[in-house]
């Protein structure tokens, strides 16, 4: 049977529900994506002083064919976009500039090393998302940044911070859609602290000094991303959630909830209503954890369809940020990125092909038995066949078919680089 076939026999069990397939893809298209580019290259940056990944994250595997330059980046991010359906973001970090072989640190920082970056991101129909770099640098060589208990580092990364939010401001008014800047600092301490609140207070003076600078929320809008742990900051993170959760509410900045950043048993997916009640927007980096926060390639697994669905049932598509953050040098990297961000569309699909209203009232009505046993018999519905329908219209490929054009990418692009 041919996919439009399949498709049209599918869409009638979710008709059946009253389900409008052709009304989901209208609204699923218009979904955007911030895909991190930092998964090109294993968070390596184009830094002329280049200083090895620090801040407690971590790159494994040694898979060839990393980019190198920014203009293969941006090749291998093209061909990830050919491969995944809709119009999505960008997201840069700091350490992504293009200085032209001139030496700039990163409180020095300015629109004008960027300008690449928005040229083709306006070829390419793209907004950018944007975070300072607060890791692999000298001055965060102890894992201390806005924290740091000496002034002149602390004021170091406001700079930097500050310089960030510009050329955040920057990208917004240069490409018609606002720009995310996100602030996330590994800083903690391996061992059980002796003093809690002194780190704190000094990472909130420091984010006061960073916003008393006014940056127009027309073109850029701020948020702030906790942790629970890092690679030696086992014992304690000064940016905590509930350290986050506070100044985000009380200084009108948007939370940034990571799916790696919070305890094992803690979903993410549940916070969102909760989020969502107390906040205009909400911002998510989708990723997934394995026993840590080990940013492996989102999968469709049970909480990334959770997630959906709480962004989808909600009706709250405007008011969450999606994000990816996830770097897996194991595999190939465009790979990554497409297998990625394809789960992340697909998890937004099967949320938008549930009969969810019906599901709000059995819960209502108390019907826990009709609940359960509908949202486990969906599971089995022939999702396949509205997915590769919908790729196809939107013009990528179906199924598995984007493999043999990434192994081709490979052969022809990847394999050719030292
Ligand atoms: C590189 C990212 O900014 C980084 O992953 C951060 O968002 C994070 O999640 C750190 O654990
Ligand atoms: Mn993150």
């Amino acid at each position: 049977m041919s996919v439009i076939n399949q498709f049209e026999e599918a869409k009638k069990e979710y008709e059946h529900w009253g389900i409008q397939v052709e009304e989901v893809f209208e609204k699923l298209q218009n979904v955007p994506v911030s895909i991190h580019c930092w998964q090109g290259d294993d968070i390596g940056g184009f830094e002329i002083n280049k200083e090895e990944l620090s801040g407690g994250i971590e790159v494994t595997g040694n898979y060839p064919g990393k980019a190198t330059t920014p203009e293969e980046l941006r090749r291998d991010i093209e061909k990830a976009l050919s491969l995944i359906p809709g119009t999505h973001r960008i997201n840069l970090h700091a350490i992504y500039a293009e200085t032209d072989g001139e030496l700039v640190d990163r409180d020095q920082l300015e629109p004008k090393h960027f300008e690449k970056w928005v040229v083709w991101a306006k070829e390419h129909g793209l907004g950018l998302d944007f975070n300072p770099t607060l890791f692999s640098h000298k001055k965060a060589a102890d894992g201390l940044t806005l924290s740091h208990p000496d002034a002149e580092i602390r004021q170091f990364w406001i700079d930097h911070c500050i310089a960030s939010r510009k050329i955040g401001e920057y990208f917004g008014k240069e490409l018609g859609t606002p720009c995310l800047t996100n602030i996330w600092i590994p800083d903690g301490y391996k061992d059980t602290p002796s003093d809690r609140l002194t780190p704190r207070k000094r990472l909130k003076q420091s984010l006061d000094e960073i916003f008393a600078v006014k940056t127009d929320e027309q073109f850029n809008i701020d948020a702030v991303e906790s942790k629970v742990f890092g690679i030696g900051s086992e014992a304690f993170v000064v940016g905590s959630h509930e350290f986050y959760l506070n100044y985000a509410m009380k200084n009108d900045k948007i939370c940034l909830l990571d799916t790696g950043h919070y305890h094992p048993t803690e979903r993410v997916s549940d916070k969102i209503s909760a989020m969502l009640l107390f906040n205009e927007k909400l911002a998510l980096h989708v990723s997934r954890p394995v026993r840590w926060d080990s940013d492996h390639v989102v999968i469709l697994d049970d909480e990334l369809k959770e997630i959906a669905l709480e962004i989808v049932r909600n009706d709250a598509l405007d008011q969450v940020i999606i994000g990816l953050d996830f770097f897996d040098a194991s595999i190939n990297r465009v790979a990554a990125w497409t297998i990625g961000t394809r789960n992340m569309i697909k998890a937004l699909l099967y949320g938008m092909l549930l009969p969810n209203e019906h599901l709000k009232a059995l819960q209502e009505e108390g019907d826990f038995t009709k609940r359960l046993a509908l949202l486990e018999e969906f599971k089995t519905y022939p999702f396949g066949a509205i997915w590769n329908y919908y790729c196809e219209t939107m013009g990528v490929p179906i199924k598995e078919y984007w493999i043999e054009e990434i192994s081709d990418y490979e052969t022809a692009v990847l394999s050719a680089r030292s």
